[in-house]
């Protein structure tokens, strides 16, 4: 048996979620260990979607570089009928996060980029071949013992010991079990066979969902001139035979002039699974990802949900490992993601319920109601906007919202204590959503995407004031503890002015387009509390600044001695 030094994190799994999570804990300077069964990462297509948020979290961790060369760009999804006839196309043009709303993307060249990142940090190791059979959890921390088969072909025991354990190891999650957490949902019997090829006889982009009631089907285009197909299975049709070159080149007759020269990736059969776990977090064992929650394919989340909750959890974690939040604070993760992760389940399972119908009379009420739906402008960009994609929206968690909030909280008492004024916006809060990604000029550049200049941690952003100027002593003594940038968003035409005038450790940037300015007139709360995910804590007027920014701490649980370690300061200095 061998005792391995410990880290503050373990990691199992390295997987997409598993791996952004590790870059995240990696870049605010934690130490990580991730254990993986498996001898290298999987080598074969699953996720084929990558979406504006995920990227966003890529682009935080400075991998977009890397990772962009394996996607597509403005990914858009037809589905048609029977006979072809496109009866809804989901096609999103607005780059409210900075970048295309869907890309498509070669998951397993993603996802090795997500793991060539970790290797500029000291303080992460990834080992291979490490099969994790138990868990020994006490007051102090976790011990994860894990079984290596060596070359020789004998067996030897490590053991891992850390502060925290995050599960990140597919559906079947040993972990979650280990939590003893329910994991509800439905699991549709359909089986559907996938078949993934690397000359693409087609070349098309984009993705076509068939609702054909004789069989339905999918034929992406993906990059690298890989194209996937997918086809619903009858219950007599066999896996064995359904996988074989024979079967599929029949089946792909209908949708390739010559089936027969094709390079298979892979031939698989699968199964949806529509489930949540019940809770995130137990003791100091979490999971994420697929070990979370599992969803049937349609609106292309798996991989980008698994992004979601490492984007929440890794600044959490983080914030208890440094002291400047609670542990109670990791139960946020779960309020937090839980109800997003389950309505973005709950979508994509009605979506595939909508394309699997084999009914001729179901299919025909389909195809005319979606026709008459057609008709009207707003039901059309409804789904071609892609409107219908729930956003997340925090109303319980770390932040202060002076609408939503719970009533007891620590939040909820303060919050109330603010005094309404006229012509504050109290309708329109976007407190507990993402803040947006402008392009904005600072002293050094122009038209930089605005998480490239404020950093990764938290900021406050004040429109058009020096937030020095318009916060108490206090107020500023706490975002210091807490390591938050002061930004300071003004007009182009102000911003040479206002960096001769304001703060000298205030960053200004300038709104060169006029977004900037339109967000904060529809939402009249010029002081903004962002958190370290994009996601806005607080929003108010500056005389509500000190009791908003108390109430975020006290949602944070909030640990009297606000003030960073070393080793989060110089993470912080990013
Ligand atoms: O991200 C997307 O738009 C593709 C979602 C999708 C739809 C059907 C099958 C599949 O594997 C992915």
């Amino acid at each position: 048996m061998n005792s391995i030094p410990s880290s503050e994190v373990l990691i199992i799994g390295a997987g997409p979620a598993g791996l952004m999570l590790a870059n995240i804990l990696g870049m605010y300077g934690r130490s990580v260990t991730v254990l993986e069964a498996r001898d290298e990462l999987i080598d074969y297509p699953r996720g084929v979607g990558l979406d504006d948020e995920s990227l966003r979290t890529i682009q935080t961790v400075g991998l977009v570089d890397t990772v962009l060369p394996h996607t597509a760009p403005q990914h858009i999804m037809r589905l048609v009928n029977g006979s072809g006839k496109t009866i809804m196309i989901n096609n999103p043009q607005t780059r409210e996060f900075g970048w295309d709303r869907k890309h498509a993307f070669i998951q397993p060249e993603v996802d090795k980029a997500l793991y060539a990142g970790l290797a500029q940090y000291p303080n992460i190791n990834v080992h291979f071949g490490h099969l994790v059979e138990d868990v020994i959890e006490d007051a102090a921390g976790v011990t994860a013992i894990a079984r290596v088969t060596n070359a020789d072909g004998t067996e030897t025991e490590h053991r891992f010991s850390a502060q925290y354990l995050v599960g990140c190891e597919g559906g079947k999650s040993p972990t979650r079990k280990r939590m003893g957490v329910s994991f509800e949902g439905d699991s549709p019997s359909t089986r559907w066979l996938v078949v993934d090829v690397d000359n693409d006889p087609l070349g098309t982009p984009n993705v076509f969902l068939g609702a054909d009631p004789k069989r339905p089907y999918v034929s992406i285009g993906l990059p690298h001139a890989v194209r996937r197909w997918e086809f619903m299975l009858h219950d007599h049709e066999d896996e064995s035979v359904v996988t074989s070159k024979e079967w599929v080149a029949e089946m792909l007759k209908d949708h390739v002039p010559d089936p027969h020269n094709l390079s298979y990736i892979r031939r698989r059969v699968f199964t949806h699974h529509g489930r949540v776990a019940g809770s995130f977090r137990k003791g100091r064992q979490l999971i994420a990802g697929d070990a979370a929650h599992l969803m049937p394919v349609w609106m292309g989340q798996g991989w980008n949900s698994g992004m979601r909750d490492a984007t929440n959890l890794g600044w959490k974690l983080t914030s208890v490992l440094t002291g400047t939040a609670g542990e109670d604070i990791l139960d946020t993760y779960t309020s937090e993601r839980k109800d997003h992760a389950k309505a973005m389940v709950d979508l994509s399972m009605t979506l595939g319920s909508v394309i699997k119908i084999t009914n001729p009379l179901a299919v025909a009420a389909r195809d005319a109601a979606s026709s008459v739906l057609n008709l009207f402008p707003s039901a059309k960009s409804y789904f071609s906007d892609m409107r219908f994609k729930p956003m997340p929206r925090y109303t319980a968690g770390v932040l202060a919202d002076p609408t939503t909030q719970a009533s007891g909280t620590a939040a909820a008492k303060l919050t109330s204590k603010l005094i309404p004024v006229k012509t504050a916006n109290r309708k329109v809060s976007p407190v507990g959503v993402q803040f947006p990604q402008p392009r904005v000029n600072s002293q050094l550049d122009e038209n930089l995407l605005l998480d490239d200049v404020i950093g990764n941690w938290w900021t406050v952003l004040v429109w058009g004031n020096d937030p020095k100027d318009v916060l108490p002593a206090h107020s500023i003594k706490a975002l210091e503890a807490l390591g938050a940038k002061l930004v300071a968003l003004v007009p182009e035409t102000q911003r040479e002015w206002a960096q001769e005038h304001m703060s000298e450790d205030v960053l200004v940037l300038g709104d060169h387009t006029g977004a900037v300015k339109k967000w904060f007139d529809e939402r009249p709360t010029p002081m903004i509390f962002l958190r370290p995910d994009r996601f806005v804590a607080g929003a108010c007027l500056h005389q509500h600044g000190p009791a908003t920014l108390q109430a975020i701490l006290d949602s944070m649980g909030s640990a009297a001695d606000h003030s960073p370690s070393k080793a989060q300061d110089s993470a912080l200095a990013v």
